[in-house]
């Protein structure tokens, strides 16, 4: 048992393509997706103690701190014992993995704190936090549960927006119309620069975007809004919503359309990013 302090970043997940392809027995989706993760996220930090969750930071209001958060959940999975503190700076219900993520930090924290093993199962915890414990892009495939690394990608830059409202995974799952779609090629294109794989990225879908907007009509106005910014390639949104992403060519040109998105809407989450 380490007796200091052990912080692990907890990087928002974005889902570059999302293919629903097809649905279990059991009601859970297959899917087929390109996922990256951003250099802004929360932390979690464990210390030895009793159990204890405390949630700090700039989006911490509504997020449960009782046995239902997802650290605490973690904790339980892989039977260790701390006094936690998670620090909230991504919105929940995003779609952009929040509490999948954090819960991934925390069994990478407590793993580091108390010498125990990760274990197999994680994805009972939720579908994103197999790629999520990974922490680097991969493609997922299965419900989640099956993920392989990628050769490093070319980085992006991006804007990530939220108009802050909440969407439930299942209640866009529950509205897709259709849910045997085209997976992505077999093999993956070797992307060598961010203009190849942009290029590509558009050849490609979220199949929870027209679902999404069904359900929140509000992100139809963020992706027009992103697409009608200086320098936007491609502009998509991130697993079941609400937050979308538009790619640019340099950290400046996202920077800018950041400041711009911010003075039109003060009441949006938005945040430039680099993706990787
Ligand atoms: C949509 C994605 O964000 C894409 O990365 C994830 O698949 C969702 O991951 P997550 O939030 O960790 O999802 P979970 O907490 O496991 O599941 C929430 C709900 O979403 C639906 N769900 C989720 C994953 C999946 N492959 N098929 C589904 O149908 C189910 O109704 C499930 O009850
Ligand atoms: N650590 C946590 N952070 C945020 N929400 C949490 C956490 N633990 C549990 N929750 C609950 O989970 C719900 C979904 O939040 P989360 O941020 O995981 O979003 P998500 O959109 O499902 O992520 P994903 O991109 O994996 O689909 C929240 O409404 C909240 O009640």
């Amino acid at each position: 048992m380490q007796s200091r302090p052990i912080t692990e970043p907890a990087p928002a997940k974005v889902n570059l393509t999302l293919h629903v392809t097809g649905r279990r027995a059991d009601g859970y989706h297959l899917l087929d997706s390109l996922v990256v993760f951003a250099d802004i996220g929360d932390r979690v930090t464990v210390r030895p103690g009793v159990s204890h969750l405390r949630i700090t930071g700039p989006m911490s209001a509504g997020v449960p701190e009782g046995p239902e958060n997802l650290v605490l959940r973690a904790a339980a999975l892989i039977g260790a014992e701390a006094d936690i503190t998670l620090d909230k700076h991504l919105p929940a219900a995003a779609g952009i993995g929040g509490g999948s993520s954090d819960a991934a930090a925390c069994l990478r924290a407590l793993a580091r704190l108390t010498g125990a093993r990760l274990p197999d199962d994680v994805a009972s915890l939720g579908a994103d936090v197999p790629v999520c414990l990974l922490a680097r892009a991969a493609r997922m495939r299965g419900i989640g549960e099956e993920v392989t690394p990628l050769a490093r990608l070319p980085v992006l830059h991006a804007v990530l927006v939220n108009p802050r409202i909440a969407v439930s995974t299942p209640a866009i799952f529950k509205r897709l119309v259709r849910r045997d779609n085209p997976p992505m090629p077999a093999r993956l294109p070797g992307w060598h620069t961010a203009e190849n794989l942009i290029h590509w990225l558009a050849t490609q879908r979220n199949d929870l975007e027209e679902p999404a907007i069904a359900e929140a009509p509000v992100i139809a106005n963020v992706l027009q809004e992103l697409l009608a910014t200086a320098g936007c390639a491609i502009a998509r949104m991130s697993g079941s919503g609400a937050t979308c992403f538009g790619l640019y060519p340099d950290a400046q040109a996202a920077q800018q359309t950041a400041d711009a998105l911010r003075r039109d809407h003060p009441d949006w989450w938005v945040m430039p990013t680099r993706l990787s």
